[in-house]
């Protein structure tokens, strides 16, 4: 494998018309960012495709990210990039912009692909599986989550039978060195804490990294693949809506099931799935991106290590509905985009002034409460009682311990914070119960704690009192 790790990847300026002819009218696909065409290489008569980008930083990134991960066999190569001024029809000026020359992949989207393979196994779906899990383990290994994980843009190389599959559009690939962004301690808004936690560690990291499974951008193309797994073995989606006006979008009732992980194996496709295939899914689709499958768990799993049925699958029949699918492929577009809402600082506001309509509905109530007790007493209402407070902050302890100390110190650190909190609840039982778990002696841990595990815990009780 050729790594372009740490070289970075410079545009070159001459025009693209010197080396490439470039098809201008026949269009390989279209995404966000406009049509991806076809060129031939002069020297050579070889033919590669070509997609081009206005010239801003998210493209930058992109080119960036994508160099950095090229070279893998199940990752599209990025050859080189050019950039150039251009002005395309109906445009009143030029712009800059950035064209990137890519491997040609002339095989199709991965569900179209499928819809057309008469007696597509559940043996197929595995060893496509597995070669779609190698990519994705290149770059997590190397830190870099691609949040964009689609049918569309997995790509077969050509229409042979042994073409290879290969990831694409690295729009949205993210270096991700562990923030502290999982999803179960940012439901709807994260606490003070967590915020003031989050910006040290942005402070402290260092530039040196080591591959964390943890992750919460991680986490979330995991959970794409367990989608994509589960479309792979039926032709439909593990989530949908109950109301067919709105499909494309995410509405209430599915973001619920997928909140609540509620989905099925429905009979008439999943009786003949194998038990190894129907777990794989299952530990993918696991709410609690803790518990959920990392890259590595999935490699190693026995549906891709152990000899799969050759049992016949029903997806094709479904995925050659072409309305049914774009439906499928647009919901599964929908929720990734909302996975990645975390990213937008502004959607990280404390409690205290989140936009969220139950929270501002919340606001409005405590807004009223105050203006009412103001009349009486000048004092200002408290936002969080003490004890909860103290809890927050042994999780921001736990999830994002100050990177400054030495392990020793952060354990200490971590460990006064439980005694207040513990001090706070007033020997709340469940909360000794729960330390009991993890060796706790009264005033420290006698042995190493998982420190998710015990954030985990910690939140489960935080959950609890929230509600009460
Ligand atoms: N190397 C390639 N070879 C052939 N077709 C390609 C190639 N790269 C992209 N395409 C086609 O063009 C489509 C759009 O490409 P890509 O996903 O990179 O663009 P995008 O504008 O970032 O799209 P998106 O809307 O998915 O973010 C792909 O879904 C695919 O059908």
């Amino acid at each position: 494998i050729m790594m372009n790790c740490d070289i970075k990847m410079e545009p070159k300026t001459s025009s693209i018309t010197d080396e490439y002819d470039v098809d201008w009218n026949q269009k390989l696909g279209t995404g966000i960012s406009g049509p991806v065409r076809v060129a031939t290489k002069r020297s050579t008569g070889e033919k590669y495709a070509i997609k081009v980008v206005v010239d801003r930083p998210k493209a930058q990134q992109e080119i960036q990210m994508h160099w950095k991960c090229s070279g893998h066999p199940h990752v599209v190569t990025l050859y080189e990039v050019y950039r150039n001024e251009l002005q395309f029809p109906g445009e009143s000026a030029s712009q800059s912009r950035l064209l990137l020359v890519l491997e040609l992949m002339d095989g199709g989207e991965l569900f179209f692909r499928i819809s057309k393979q008469h007696g597509f196994t559940e043996r197929h779906a595995a060893a496509t599986t597995m070669q779609i899990a190698l990519a994705v383990r290149h770059l997590h290994g190397m830190n870099i989550a691609h949040r964009d994980l689609k049918p569309e843009n997995l790509l077969y190389k050509n229409s042979s039978e042994e073409s290879p599959i290969k990831l694409c559009d690295f729009g949205f690939a993210k270096l991700d060195n562990g923030d502290l962004m999982t999803p179960q301690f940012t439901p709807y808004y994260v606490s003070p804490q967590v915020l003031e936690a989050q910006r040290r560690h942005r402070r402290e990291r260092s530039s040196v990294s080591v591959a964390s499974p943890y992750t919460y951008d991680k986490s979330c193309d995991m959970w794409s693949l367990g989608v994509i797994i589960y479309i792979l073995m039926c032709g439909y989606p593990p989530f949908y809506s109950e109301h067919p006006t709105h499909r494309r979008a995410i509405d209430r009732s599915m973001r619920r099931k997928i909140m609540n992980g509620t989905y099925n194996f429905p009979e008439r496709e999943w009786e003949r799935v194998s038990e190894p295939a129907k777990d794989v899914v299952k530990k993918l689709l696991c709410v609690d991106p803790h518990e959920r499958l990392n890259i590595e768990d999935l490699v190693q799993h026995p549906w891709l290590n152990e000899e799969v049925p050759d049992t016949l699958l029903q997806s094709p029949v479904y995925m050659s509905n072409k309305a049914n699918m774009q439906e499928t492929v647009a919901l599964h577009s929908s929720h990734l985009r909302k996975m990645r809402i975390p990213d937008r600082p502004s959607n990280l506001k404390p409690i205290e002034s989140a936009v969220n309509p139950i929270l501002v509905k919340r606001q409005q109530i405590i807004r009223q409460e105050e203006e009412g007790r103001k009349m009486h007493s000048p004092s200002p209402p408290p936002i969080d009682p003490p004890y909860i407070r103290a809890l927050r902050d042994t999780i921001a302890k736990c999830v994002l311990p100050k990177k400054s100390l030495t392990p020793e110190e952060q354990k200490m650190e971590l460990e006064t914070a439980m005694v207040r909190a513990l001090n706070e609840a007033g020997d709340n039982e469940e909360v000794k119960t729960m330390l009991r778990q993890f060796a706790w002696n009264g005033t420290s841990f006698a042995h190493e704690v998982d420190n998710f595990e015990l954030a985990h815990s910690l939140k489960t009780i935080l959950k609890a009192e929230l509600k009460q």
